[in-house]
């Protein structure tokens, strides 16, 4: 894939831009075999591949320039705004709501953040979609100043763009190089993105995680439910669950499947989601995975392990080691702690192995592993 942004060096967060498909899917293999070392599988089933363009399902673009000429994009390092809107990574139905976005901007006076000069409302836009071609569009503010006006265009906005499901406003008042804040006001009634994967609704609420490649997170969830299928175990956790992804595909009747996750919001997101499948045996719980598994007191067949990029850490690592479960399966976005958490459980073995490469033009990928007791 060619990018001019890229090629005219106004954006170089894509590193791999221009290396071929073929060559980006090896080497992040090989970096995989490399990093995981003896740790490794025995087996490495075939890396899936994503489409090499228009593969995120989220954008999220700091807005800069001036309430009537907007730029998407990043802040060059004077802090001024790089317009970015053309981003071939991005999805092409968020790209094609850029035009109506950013005259809304302008429509609705929303100034954009000056850096520099710590001045103006608007810092970022947030947009997803999701696999049925809705959108969720959050604006990121500095305060409320500008919330009454985004209220009162918001029917235009819904008009111009009947795509557009969930609108919500983010509060960021601090001056710090973050995404977001911690207040969201949704102003829409509805409250999620519904992410249809696999014959399951996923519910999605503004500040929520899911993965960056819907199609590549479709892979993931199969590929897992067809390794669990192979165990066929009668219980199952899935630690760092999220919106319930992995436990609701690992779900059968007669088989109880409990999902651990920090976020209260997306453990309600996960409980819908297992209410509308109709799955009785299945149940989601607020907490720090590592608490949940020290003080449960019984042991799974099998545990699912899909922590953020620091790893599962090692109180957990050793809870598994000496817990006796006989099966995890460990999906990772960073081989790094991977390898490291791997070390800290020399009872569990990699049998097999996946790549999936969730950011095509990065260095980044998942990693799927299947571990069995020794
Ligand atoms: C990489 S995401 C995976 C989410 C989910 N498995 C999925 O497929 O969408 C990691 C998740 O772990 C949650 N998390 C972070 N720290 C946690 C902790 N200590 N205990 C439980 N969940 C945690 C985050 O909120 C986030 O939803």
């Amino acid at each position: 894939m060619q990018c001019s942004y890229f090629d005219a060096g106004r954006c170089t967060s894509c590193t791999l831009m221009g290396t071929p498909y073929a060559a980006q899917l090896a080497g992040k293999e090989e970096h995989a075999r490399a990093v995981l070392g003896s740790h490794g599988p025995a087996e490495w089933l075939p890396a899936v591949a994503s489409r090499e363009s228009g593969y995120r399902n989220k954008a999220k673009m700091v807005v800069g320039g001036t309430v009537t000429a907007p730029t998407l994009g990043i802040l060059d390092a004077a802090g001024r705004g790089v317009d970015l809107r053309e981003c071939g990574i991005i999805a092409p139905g968020i790209r094609a709501a850029f035009g109506a976005l950013t005259a809304f901007v302008t429509t609705a006076g929303l100034t954009p953040y000056d850096v520099p000069a710590r001045r103006g409302e608007l810092k970022n836009l947030v947009v997803t979609e999701s696999p049925d071609g809705q959108l969720m569009v959050r604006f990121v503010l500095r305060s409320r100043e500008a919330l009454p006006r985004v209220r009162k265009h918001l029917p235009a906005l819904l008009a111009d763009l009947p795509q557009v499901a969930v609108v919500s406003v983010n509060l960021l008042p601090e001056h710090k190089a973050v995404v977001e804040g911690e207040e969201e006001v949704v102003l829409t009634e509805q409250q999620t993105l519904t992410m249809r994967l696999g014959g399951i609704a996923l519910h999605l609420r503004p500040q929520g995680f899911f993965q960056t490649n819907t199609e590549v997170a479709a892979a993931l969830y199969a590929q897992a439910g067809r390794w669990v299928e192979e165990v066929a175990p009668s219980s199952v956790w899935d630690l760092y669950c999220g919106v319930g992804g992995f436990a609701l595909h690992a779900a059968r009747p007669g088989r109880t499947v409990t999902g651990i996750e920090t976020s209260a919001h997306a453990v309600a997101a996960a409980e819908r989601s297992r209410t509308e499948v109709g799955l009785a045996d299945v149940r989601f719980l607020a907490g720090d995975a590592t608490a949940f598994a020290l003080d449960a007191g019984t042991v799974p067949d099998l545990v699912v392990v899909n922590p953020p990029r620091r790893g599962i850490g090692p109180r957990l690592a050793q809870w598994l080691e000496d817990s006796g479960v006989r099966h995890v399966l460990y999906s990772s976005c960073n081989v790094t702690s991977l390898a490291r958490d791997l070390a800290a459980m020399p009872s569990l073995v990699a049998v097999r192995g996946q790549v999936l490469d969730m950011f095509p033009q990065t260095p980044h990928s998942e990693v799927l592993l299947q571990l069995t007791r020794r």
